[in-house]
């Protein structure tokens, strides 16, 4: 008999889980409860990839718990220079992540706990894990006010969200995921959530700013550790299964393999930035230049994250046409990002004429047009 590899793949964790985890039995075939021992925001999407693509789900549920250290997760359909502060997160460095699933943008730190409930397609339901999540928190503290709305966020007091929700449908499974907000960095999730990118136009899911609390500023005596408790036994108690977490490692290969090229296709540029839908960007920026003002006009059309249409507008007695034109030509098909324009930048300089006055000029403008960037 040949075994399919997925098949063959599930028999390998539940072997390797198995013989790791003490207590956990037969229930493993009911239900799993997982929690990574990574914070690698790609090292645990992957883990979600690897369970979509190659656990049966058919009788048996998984509730995979996981938490990361700072990162930007940007919806499937989005577009990051509307949604985030590219400039702001780089210089912290705050990671970015596209997720296979659709919705908006959310901010992850360590303070801020992910539930991943997958089920075969047909149990698929989402406001059955929320309301099992708010029962978790009820027990917990019965003086918490959380509940679920029907946008599938979760709301303290009925005004702040601290939970909000994707999903991803497969063929025949599916898996919710949705956030928790703990005792995550506010200043840093407001200062990373707002684009500093003017004039963009694009057909992207936007997402639905919200006013946002931790669950921890009205109970300060709570922990990350007893809320995943909490949520798992209440998992536990509804799927009659183990009350186990089993801490899994996304790096292992040996328990999940193939992994690691899922982690490194998460990685990818042309995943992160290659996946937005088409935009453009058109807006003009002031540049001073031996004390006069001088403004540029910029118009930029970008698909597969790639600059396909580049127009800048300049006064024709400040920089020789042809210059311009040269910019805008080896922009047209570059990565609409700011090391590869540096790169072009300081190409082209080399091929100019050995003149002070124009390289300068130059490198004002290629520094304003990557502050679009
Ligand atoms: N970790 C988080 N948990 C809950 N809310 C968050 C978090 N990070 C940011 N937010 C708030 O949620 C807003 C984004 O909400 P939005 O509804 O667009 O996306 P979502 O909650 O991921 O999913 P969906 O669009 O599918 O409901 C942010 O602008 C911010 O106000």
């Amino acid at each position: 008999m040949v075994i399919p590899s997925s098949l063959k793949n599930c028999f390998r964790l539940f072997y390797v889980l198995k013989i790791s985890a003490a207590g956990f039995k037969y229930t493993a075939n009911r239900g799993l409860i997982l929690q990574s021992i990574s914070s690698d925001v790609f090292q645990n999407l992957a883990v979600e990839d690897w369970i979509h693509d190659n656990m049966n789900l058919e009788n048996r549920q998984v509730l995979f718990l996981w938490r990361n250290s700072p990162t930007v997760v940007i919806g499937r359909h989005q577009n990051p220079w509307q949604e985030c502060n590219l400039k702001i997160m780089r210089k912290n460095n705050i990671k970015l992540a596209r997720r296979r699933s659709g919705g908006g943008t959310v901010y992850h730190d360590l303070g801020n706990i992910n539930f991943t409930f997958f089920t075969s397609k047909k149990k698929y339901e989402r406001m059955e894990n929320l309301k099992l999540v708010v029962r978790a928190l009820k027990g917990l503290r019965p003086q918490l006010h959380v509940c679920a709305t029907d946008r599938y966020d979760l709301l303290l007091d009925g005004n702040f969200k601290i939970s909000g929700t994707a999903a991803k449908l497969g063929r025949t499974v599916a898996y919710h995921h949705c956030t928790l907000l703990c005792s995550a960095d506010k200043i840093n999730l407001s200062s990373v959530l707002k684009s500093p990118y003017k004039g963009i136009k694009s057909n992207a899911t936007p997402s639905m700013p919200a006013l946002v609390k931790n669950l921890f500023e009205e109970d300060p005596t709570l922990t990350c550790e007893m809320v995943m408790d909490a949520v798992a036994a209440e998992y536990a108690r509804c799927h009659q299964i183990d009350h186990h977490i089993t801490l899994i490692n996304p790096a292992d290969e040996t328990v999940f393999p193939g992994i690691h090229n899922k982690n490194k296709e998460l990685q990818t540029w042309e995943w992160i930035y290659g996946k937005t839908p088409k935009f453009s960007i058109s807006t003009c920026f002031n540049m001073m230049y031996e004390q006069s003002l001088l403004e540029a006009e910029v118009d930029i059309h970008v698909k597969h994250g790639r600059i396909e249409v580049c127009n800048i507008v300049l006064p024709e007695q400040w920089l020789p046409p042809a210059m311009c034109n040269e910019l805008e030509k080896n922009l047209i098909g570059s990565k609409f990002c700011p090391s590869e324009t540096t790169a072009l930048a300081s190409t082209l300089l080399r091929i100019c004429p050995q003149n002070y006055e124009l390289h300068s000029k130059w490198s004002l403008l290629c520094e304003n047009v990557m502050t679009l960037m």
